[in-house]
């Protein structure tokens, strides 16, 4: 049997914006990476260089210049099919309770509102948020809106996950539980993931790969496997040598291309 293709495929990628100078800014350049199905990918870089164009790249949100995005093995035309995407601001509807704004992906795929209620209460359970079904967002803490954004993506089934710092503006121990609860739904699933992060403790404790990336214009500078035990508690591992190991190897890479981002004035770094 032939052998499936990757889930996802960027070959020799190179993204040029329009600015409204009149100018252009390359974003990426000849970037190629490929993740496997069911493989957790994340992606480190400095900041501004590139990252969040990948995953716009990805989800056909933006069209490349130059190379190729594949998904299944088929070139990035539209919005691929069982697509999911996380941001850091999420998409929860401030109108609607936790148990609509969950059921909103299944309706939206045609299923009745009462299919769609059952298999959102069900959703909302797994994501620790039974009894919560009737509150308004404006009622729940950060990490519990992030929560209810999380059921909100995998109750659709995404094949391919894309997240843009999902969980960038929670407190650190509210990161680490989304963390963990990240990886506990995502190992019941098949879905390749592409995680974003400037934080390179999440970075390694989600992926089975970390995706270096160099200053602006980003192409791929390192690929560094995570040959960590799953399943992983993320409080736990990160103390492990192992890990730490996996940390050096990544930061040496990086530290350079951060040193370079920041020589060129930028503020915020990874
Ligand atoms: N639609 C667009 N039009 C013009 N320029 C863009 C557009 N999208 C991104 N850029 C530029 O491309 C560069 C890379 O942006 P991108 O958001 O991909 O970087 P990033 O690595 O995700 O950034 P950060 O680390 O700050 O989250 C930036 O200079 C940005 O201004």
């Amino acid at each position: 049997m032939p052998e499936a293709p990757p889930a996802i495929e960027l070959r020799g990628v190179t993204k040029r914006f329009e600015t409204r100078d009149g100018g252009g800014h390359t974003a990426t350049r000849d970037m190629s990476f490929t993740v496997r199905q069911g493989e957790f990918v994340s992606v480190v870089g400095p900041t501004g260089c590139g990252k969040s164009t990948s995953l716009s790249l990805i989800s056909g949100l933006a069209a490349a210049g130059d190379g190729a995005v594949l998904v299944q093995g088929s070139p990035v035309t539209g919005i691929p099919d069982r697509l999911g995407y996380m941001f850091q601001q999420d998409a929860v509807l401030p109108w609607r309770t936790v148990l609509d704004n969950v059921a909103a992906g299944p309706r939206y795929q045609g299923a009745s509102k009462q299919a769609a209620r059952d298999q959102a209460k069900d959703w909302v359970a797994r994501v620790g948020l039974a009894g919560f079904e009737r509150y308004y967002p404006h009622q729940l803490s950060g990490g519990m809106r992030k929560r209810v954004a999380l059921a909100q993506t995998l109750i659709n089934e995404p094949s391919i996950l894309l997240m843009d710092e999902p969980f960038g503006a929670l407190d650190v121990q509210t990161r680490e539980h989304m963390q963990d609860l990240l990886l506990d739904l995502w190992s019941g699933t098949s879905a390749a993931v592409v995680f974003v992060t400037h934080d390179l403790t999440e970075a390694i404790a989600l992926a089975d790969t970390v995706v270096v990336m160099t200053a602006a214009p980003a192409t791929v500078k390192d690929v560094v496997p995570v040959e960590l035990e799953r399943p992983r508690r993320v409080e736990e591992i990160r103390l492990e040598e192992a890990f730490l190991e996996v940390y050096r190897r990544v930061w040496d890479s990086l530290r350079e291309e951060v040193e370079i981002t920041r020589s060129r004035g930028a503020g915020r770094v990874a």
